[in-house]
């Protein structure tokens, strides 16, 4: 299958500083695809390379199969982290001239307009200036201004900062219905609860390079394993556990024990050998790690903070 986009190799430079490094991937269509990284991690130099507004000093890269640029551009959808609009237009105005760049005739921008800002709950607001709305009923605007022509590659970088929960869900059903219909959606935020909900696979940035790529279950497992159990005796002695500590005394015998097993090695295991050996348990339970730990795990407070 053709890759909706792909980054071979991708280097910028700003002055003596690498601000995207080697950085090498590929989205495919119908994928959510999440480009995470903490503040100055690259994220957004790098969308930047892929809209044509600056170029790699080293690499290569193909937007739906050809060179970031205008041939591309009819296909794609952009929405910026800065977000702005012309003051001085309507909602509708707005998304039907972007509609028009994007090669749409401005019958279809007009209705393809209408259909998405009455969806985004902007209906009413269709002849009101983009000065007289609230901050996020603009980014709303300028969400439809990215989506108006359907594109077959959806970037938003940070989209979700500034929107309030119930227009976060919106923008959240909008990223999955476009991959639905065939889209390639790639989005970049350090708010690791929207990849959560959204990736098929995710891309872990810190400084310029990349450290994870994967779905969020390879993610995951990135980590050591770490279970409660409850057990009459320590759980330190069996294979594949990295550490055991005592928490509570449940009473009669019992203790809740935080185990964490050395990398690798799978709960399941540590079960079977429970019962092999007559081990008695109350509780087994394996915590599953959020995306936010094998954030920290894998690029480190520091990396986040680049
Ligand atoms: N035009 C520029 N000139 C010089 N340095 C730049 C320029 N643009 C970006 N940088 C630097 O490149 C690094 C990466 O910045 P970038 O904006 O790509 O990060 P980001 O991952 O999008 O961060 P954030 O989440 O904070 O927006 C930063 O150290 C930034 O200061």
């Amino acid at each position: 299958m053709q890759h909706a986009l792909r980054l071979d190799g991708v280097v910028k430079r700003f002055g003596a500083m690498t601000a995207v490094d080697h950085l090498s991937f590929a989205v495919t269509p119908g994928e959510v695809f999440g480009f995470l990284g903490g503040n100055g991690a690259g994220k957004t130099t790098s969308l930047r390379m892929v809209l044509d507004i600056i170029r790699p000093d080293a690499g290569n890269i193909a937007v739906l199969g050809k060179p970031p640029g205008r041939e591309a551009s009819g296909q794609l959808g952009f929405l910026p982290e800065e977000r702005g609009l012309y003051r001085s237009m309507t909602a509708l105005e707005t998304v039907v001239y972007f509609g028009r760049l994007k090669g749409m005739s401005a019958a279809d921008a007009r209705s393809r307009g209408r259909l998405l800002l009455d969806r985004f709950g902007l209906g009413a607001s269709l002849r009101t200036g983009v000065d007289k709305l609230s901050k996020g009923m603009a980014q709303k605007v300028q969400l439809a201004t990215a989506v108006v022509n359907a594109p077959q590659l959806l970037i938003l970088d940070e989209p979700f900062s500034g929107l309030d929960p119930v227009n976060q869900g919106l923008l959240e059903e909008e990223i999955l219905n476009a991959a639905k219909d065939g889209a390639a959606v790639v989005f970049s935020t350090h708010v690791m609860q929207h990849a959560e909900r959204l990736c098929d696979r995710l891309l872990l940035l810190a400084r310029g390079a990349k450290r994870f790529e994967g779905t969020q279950e390879q993610a995951r497992a990135t980590l050591p394993a770490r279970l409660e159990v409850v057990a009459r005796q320590s759980p330190a002695t069996l294979d594949g556990v990295q550490s055991a500590s005592a928490g509570a005394d449940l009473g009669d015998g019992w203790t809740a024990w935080d185990v964490r097993l050395s990398p690798g090695h799978d709960p399941a295991d540590l079960l079977q050998q429970c019962t092999e050996r007559g081990v008695p348990l109350r509780r087994f339970e394996q915590h599953r790690p959020g995306l936010h730990d094998v954030f920290l795990h894998i690029v480190g407070p520091a990396g986040a903070q680049s």
